[in-house]
């Protein structure tokens, strides 16, 4: 489903991602962890080409994308590629002045990703899921922090997108509200078999949820593996050590 291939990333002479392969199959659920700065949010950025890559390629359902300028062409690409992902990123960047409903509805209906019924019900069904069909009507700033994330979600989901991108969803949250948001991905995963790209710190979830995990040191995968292996007996010392601090 995704296939990040040779992913390189510079921020002028700051080379932040040196080589990276991933590849995400359908309705896996990655987790991507390391320390501030090892280049984890800048890759799963390259991935919808919010960051454009310097070098390598990046395929979604598909789409296959050279890093490099953008041409025109490459623009249209860029959309087409986007209808297949969503993504939900710390802040939860929710319109202030729409109700919930039309947060979850707006892009849908933009993108024309069905009659504006059709939507409308799916928009509906999802509050639904992520367990606030009674906030529909409520503007974001009468929801608490872990509601508002989950109002997030909906919305990238409304999109129907193939895969999700999570950027540390649960890192502005007071702890209490964290799990309300980790089950909602949780049952994304087990129930409705999402392809999931996760950057989280949040190793109680990698356990349960994640059926591989990457770690990440200086801009590369240093190893990468299914959570036993990973948590129970990491290969190198500078993952050991990573987990023992946030373990
Ligand atoms: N737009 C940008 N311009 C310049 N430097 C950037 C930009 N985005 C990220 N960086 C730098 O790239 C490096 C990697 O950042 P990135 O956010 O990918 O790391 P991370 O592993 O996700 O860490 P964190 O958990 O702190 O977000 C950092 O040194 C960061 O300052």
């Amino acid at each position: 489903m995704v296939r990040i291939d040779g992913l390189h990333k510079s921020f002028g002479h700051l080379e932040v991602v040196k080589g990276v392969d991933l590849d995400v199959h359908k309705g896996e659920v990655v987790v991507i962890f390391g320390r501030s700065g090892s280049g984890k949010s800048t890759v799963l950025r390259c991935v919808n080409f919010i960051e454009d890559p310097t070098l390598g390629s990046i395929e979604v359902a598909g789409i296959r994308l050279e890093g490099g300028h953008r041409t025109r062409h490459k623009r249209d690409q860029i959309r087409k590629l986007r209808l297949h992902v969503g993504m939900v990123f710390q802040q939860f960047n929710l319109f202030p002045n729409m109700t919930v409903l039309d947060n979850v509805t707006c892009a849908a209906r933009c993108a024309k990703r069905g009659s504006d019924a059709e939507i409308a019900q799916r928009a509906k069904d999802l509050l639904d899921r992520v367990g606030l069909a009674d906030k529909a009507g409520e503007h974001p700033i009468r929801l608490s922090g872990g509601q508002q994330q989950r109002v997030a979600i909906a919305r990238a989901l409304c999109m129907q997108p193939d895969v999700m991108l999570f950027d540390e969803p649960t890192s502005a949250l007071d702890p209490e509200l964290t799990g309300e948001v980790l089950g909602v991905m949780r049952t994304l995963a087990t129930e409705m078999h999402m392809t999931m790209m996760v950057v989280t710190h949040e190793m109680g979830f990698a356990r349960e949820v994640a059926d591989r995990m990457a770690f990440f040191h200086e801009g590369r995968i240093l190893e990468q593996g299914p959570p036993s292996e990973i948590i129970g007996s990491p290969e190198h010392a500078e993952t050991r050590a990573f987990l023992d601090a946030v373990l």
